[in-house]
């Protein structure tokens, strides 16, 4: 009888490898002996080196990442940011830093991968066949350089900004950010020593307001220290710069230098968003996405709308503007600091109501369904409804509530496409149908991507 065979870690172990397709998450296909292989850092057609960094003889799967190409792609191009340069960061015995895995890509392939992608999951989630095309979002001149007004940074053990390894707890040093914009650069936060910060995050908005420099301390570090670090911040800069401290676990935001909030715009509308509260992170995100929601929600005078995972009220504002004072438009928004800054921002706007609470428990409470004598019926109506809900998105529930609600048209911002596919899934086993679908490339030499969708209802029964 055969010996059970151990499993045995193959972490480390360099295989030669034909890249196949892109999948969802940023790694490309390929096969190793009939085990599937997700490589980073690669392009399809490509024959490369990758160097296994999750592998196990049991493994269903494994994944790796590129070390040396033998055969290039036509669509490889310098990386425009040296710390993440897969081959770059090989060649001296290390690894990239993620958050740029895409950089190796001509833009416009970048484009065409995404839409695959995109298309792909559509298929396998929501059985049905779409063309996608991604649009971009800046000029092409750029580079897709110069858009992030939102970037995190951890710190190492000497006190120096950095980031992390993709998947990895190794910290690289970093200096520069390229896919940030010149104000978070202009901070040269890496001449700064963050001895007692475990994180740094910094918000610099689009309409050249004071950006926020957010400490997150490492635990047990003093008040004192955290005052040094802010003067050294401050003094630092080149400009007016706010500092304040959050510490996650108490959800405690302390303000050390200027404000511990950051004043955002779009449009016309003005919004303050406070310490880690979100904001669309590309500087041209909030007028793509609004111009997107607006086209496919078309809001009339008069109408009831929801704006569900509203954040600081990006959408809440111009929704309220399109159906006016005989409108109403309910903003839902869970994170308490975020729902505060919703209400700040949109206190003059009577139209308005704001709600802290999880989107599915808000509309259970406002819109508690009901029987009658054809069904469960929510109590009240709805004609339009909005939604951005986080990367896992809605969910079974939600999608079941807003069916029962019945709105004419469900506008669905979403930035994770296999979880929207899946929500997408749902409605249409309920009899939506899928109007407009727009991809936008709002994160440039990453996987990632944000998309808009109108869904509209099945016809009610008997017309
Ligand atoms: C992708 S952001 C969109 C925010 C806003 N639409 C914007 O574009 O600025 C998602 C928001 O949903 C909030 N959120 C997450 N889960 C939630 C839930 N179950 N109920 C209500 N809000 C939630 C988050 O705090 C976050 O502000």
């Amino acid at each position: 009888m055969a010996e059970p065979t151990t499993p045995a870690d193959t972490t480390g172990q360099v295989l030669e490898l034909n890249i196949g397709n892109p999948a969802h998450g940023g790694h490309f296909v390929a096969r190793h002996e009939g085990r599937v292989v997700f490589v980073r850092h690669a392009l399809p057609g490509e024959r490369v080196l990758a160097r296994v960094t999750d592998g196990g003889t049991d493994a269903g799967f494994w994944r790796a990442d590129t070390v040396q190409v033998l055969e290039p792609s036509e669509h490889r191009v310098a990386h425009p940011w040296q710390p993440a340069d897969a081959l770059l960061a090989a060649g001296a015995g290390g690894v990239p830093v993620g958050g740029a895995e895409f950089g190796h890509i001509a833009l416009a392939e970048q484009r065409r991968l995404k839409a695959a992608v995109f298309a792909e999951q559509l298929q396998r989630l929501a059985r049905i066949d779409r063309d996608v095309e991604v649009e971009p979002a800046g000029e092409e001149h750029d580079g897709g350089l110069g858009w992030r007004t939102r970037t995190a940074f951890a710190v190492d053990a000497s006190g120096r900004l950095a980031m992390h390894a993709h998947r990895s707890e190794e910290l690289i040093p970093v200096q520069q950010m390229p896919l940030a914009v010149d104000a978070i650069n202009a901070l040269a936060l890496w001449d700064v020593d963050l001895a007692g910060v475990a994180r740094v995050e910094v918000a610099a908005p689009a309409n050249g307001s004071v950006p926020l420099v957010l400490l997150i301390p490492e635990t047990g570090t003093s008040p004192g220290r955290l005052a040094e670090v802010a003067a050294a911040v401050a003094a630092g800069a080149d400009r007016p710069v706010s500092v304040a401290v959050w510490e996650p676990e108490q959800q405690q935001l302390t303000r050390l230098r200027g404000r511990s909030w950051v004043l955002e715009s779009c449009g016309k509308h003005e919004f303050r968003v406070t310490g880690d509260g979100f904001w669309q992170i590309h500087r041209q995100a909030p007028q793509i996405l609004t111009g997107a929601v607006l086209d496919g929600v078309r809001p009339q005078p008069g109408e009831r709308v929801a704006d569900l995972y509203a954040g600081a009220g990006l959408f809440t504002a111009p929704l309220a503007a399109a159906v006016g004072g005989s409108g109403r438009v309910l903003s839902v928004e869970g994170a308490a600091g975020t729902s505060r800054d919703a209400r700040k921002n949109l206190h003059a706007v009577p139209q308005v109501e704001i709600v802290q609470g999880r989107v599915d428990r808000v509309l259970r409470s406002q819109y508690p369904p009901r029987r009658g004598r054809s069904g469960r019926q929510p109590a009240g109506r709805l004609d339009a409804v909005v939604l951005d809900p986080p990367r896992a998105g809605a969910g079974r529930t939600v999608v079941r509530q807003l069916d029962e609600l019945r709105p004419r048209v469900v506008g669905y911002v979403a930035c994770d496409p296999a979880s929207f596919a899946r929500d997408l899934g749902y409605f249409l086993s309920l009899g939506w149908e899928l109007d407009t679908l727009r991809v936008f490339d709002l994160y440039p030499h990453t996987h990632h991507m944000e998309s808009f969708a109108s869904l509209r209802p099945p016809a009610p029964v008997g017309r």
